[in-house]
């Protein structure tokens, strides 16, 4: 029987965080992987998708400029960008992740983590050798999420491709269809239609990137029409044909959505239709919850419902927040709790933006989907703010018209709206649309996490002539009272 304080069940980067974090504190600590040490993150979704995107991204941005885009005759080297993409995932080694891990104090077990009633984790190793963990303070369940197939008839037999695939393929095909309107949709089908493919994107809704603010969907599907992605809205698959693996597939569609579009045939498909617990086998039953449910917590991030408080559950398993950076930040928030909670006696700073509290994955979630434009958000939206019983007013302006903007790109468009509460004057909210809009983020990130009144945001002087000048022209909109440009 091994015996550490703390056992982390999955190595995505919100596990391996923890880790980290629990060793620092001076704590024993086993991490437990099944795949590769980094997980989703690192070798299927974000490093290999931004990968794929950045080279288009920079040309596109290049050849909006007189004078740059004369020197871009060529296309893009598709080979080339995959071979780039191969080198960012690592070539699907996680030597580089395990080491790390190693480095931090933590031991590292390779194989499938099972739950084994409370604090105990039993090991399924390669070599198919059972070891018995078990936890003085701590298991963190860290196992991620995978793809959500819809049940279609003939899915299964189509082959589709999911966010693996859309990731890591090694071909270009010539037709791709995406079904789906979330970020892994946009930016895949961005990249691959970049890389040469027809691409036929597939949106039940009327609308891309339904969590955002509905300018930051229009402008982003403007974006992909530019691009040359064919955009269908209000369409949904009914059923999926393949009857050859090795040939095209067809999609029937429930709708024409107005464009007479009654069926679809591609050489590949994919679905980007959200994802689902990684939970199915990892022993949940041992302890009285269900397999297959995502994993309710608390904001010191302890699962509710499981008796002794042993269990805790971070990363996209809690479905707080589905993004590598909030992960990262639970883990730094479980882990300053686990601590806490293991030297007996130390108080739990659980306040409102506390060190044991996660408060920035419901009130201050930060997003960047990739592309030109680019959309970038933190905090609330309108409608989100006014769910929750705010009083808002959404401050808007037109990113064409700042100076900085101009001179990134000829023609520039885009959008900026701060949500601003009215009572306390201060930013529950922000949403960029451009290129380039990005890295305009972490100022509004700093501006929501600490309430800052807008008055003072006068005294944060940006630069001239950057991007960020929109601070002031949204600070002007504010001061007359009127919105900006609403269109
Ligand atoms: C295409 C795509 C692009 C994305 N791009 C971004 C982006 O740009 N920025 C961003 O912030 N987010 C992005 N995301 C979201 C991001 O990938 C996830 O939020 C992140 O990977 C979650 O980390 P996690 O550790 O919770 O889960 P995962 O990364 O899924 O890691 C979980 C780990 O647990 C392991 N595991 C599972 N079960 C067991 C078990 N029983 N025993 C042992 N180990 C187990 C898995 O093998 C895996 O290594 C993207 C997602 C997709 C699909
Ligand atoms: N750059 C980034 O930050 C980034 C990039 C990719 C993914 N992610 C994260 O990964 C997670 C997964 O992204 P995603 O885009 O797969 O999921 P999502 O839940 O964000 O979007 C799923 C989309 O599929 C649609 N959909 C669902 N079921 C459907 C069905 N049966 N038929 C047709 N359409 C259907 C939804 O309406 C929605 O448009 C998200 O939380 C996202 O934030 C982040």
């Amino acid at each position: 029987m091994d015996l550490y304080d703390v056992i982390v069940l999955g190595a995505g980067p919100p596990g391996e965080n923890l880790a980290e974090r629990v060793r620092a504190a001076g704590l024993s600590v086993a991490v437990v992987e099944s795949e590769l040490a980094g997980g989703e993150c690192s070798y299927w979704a974000c490093m290999p998708s931004k990968a794929l995107l950045r080279p288009p991204i920079a040309l596109a941005e290049a050849r909006r400029l007189a004078g740059a885009r004369e020197a871009f005759s060529g296309e893009l080297d598709a080979a080339a960008v995959l071979g780039r993409r191969d080198s960012f995932a690592a070539h699907w080694d996680d030597a580089g992740q395990v080491d790390w891990i190693r480095s931090t104090g933590a031991e590292f077990v390779r194989g499938h983590g099972r739950i084994d009633g409370p604090c105990r984790v039993i090991v399924e190793t390669p070599a198919g050798v059972q070891r018995l963990l078990t936890a003085r303070h701590a298991v963190v369940v860290c196992t991620g999420s995978a793809a959500a197939l819809p049940d279609l008839p003939g899915l299964p037999e189509a082959l589709p491709w999911t966010n693996r695939e859309g990731t890591g393929a090694r071909e270009v095909p010539d037709r791709l269809a995406v079904v789906g309107g979330g970020p892994v949709a946009v930016e895949l089908a961005y990249a691959w239609r970049a890389l040469g493919a027809e691409v036929t994107a597939l949106v039940r809704g009327e609308r891309l990137l339904e969590r955002m603010e509905p300018f930051a969907g229009e402008h982003v599907a403007e974006g992909l029409r530019a691009a040359g992605v064919d955009v269908r809205f209000g369409v949904s698959v009914t059923a999926v044909r393949r009857p050859d693996p090795e040939g095209e597939v067809t999609l029937e569609l429930d709708d024409d959505g107005g464009g007479g579009l009654v069926a679809v045939a591609a050489d590949e498909v994919l679905f980007a239709t959200g994802r689902r617990p990684r939970t199915d086998d990892i022993g949940l039953e041992t302890v009285g919850l269900t397999p297959g449910d995502w994993l309710p917590v608390d904001d010191t991030l302890r699962v509710t419902g499981v008796s002794g408080g042993w269990l805790y559950a971070v990363g996209d398993v809690n479905h707080r927040a589905l993004l590598t950076h909030q992960g990262k930040y639970q883990a730094r928030i479980a882990g300053a709790a686990i601590a806490a909670r293991a030297h007996a006696g130390a108080a739990l700073d659980t306040a409102r933006w506390g060190a044991h509290q996660a408060t920035a994955d419901r009130d201050a979630v930060t997003q960047v989907v990739f592309g030109v434009p680019e959309a970038a958000a933190v905090g609330l939206t309108v409608q989100e703010a006014e769910r929750r019983g705010l009083r808002v007013r959404a401050v808007d302006f037109d990113l064409g018209k700042v100076s900085g903007a101009s001179l990134f790109a000829d023609d520039y468009r885009g959008r900026a709206r701060m949500v601003v509460d009215r009572e306390r004057a201060v930013l529950v909210g922000a949403t960029f649309v451009g290129p380039g809009v990005s890295e305009l983020l972490h100022a509004a990130s700093v501006a929501v996490v600490g309430e800052v009144p807008v008055e003072r945001l006068w005294h944060a002087v940006p630069a001239y002539p950057t991007i960020s000048e929109i601070w002031l022209r949204l600070l002007e909109t504010w001061r007359d009272g009127e919105d900006g440009d609403q269109g």
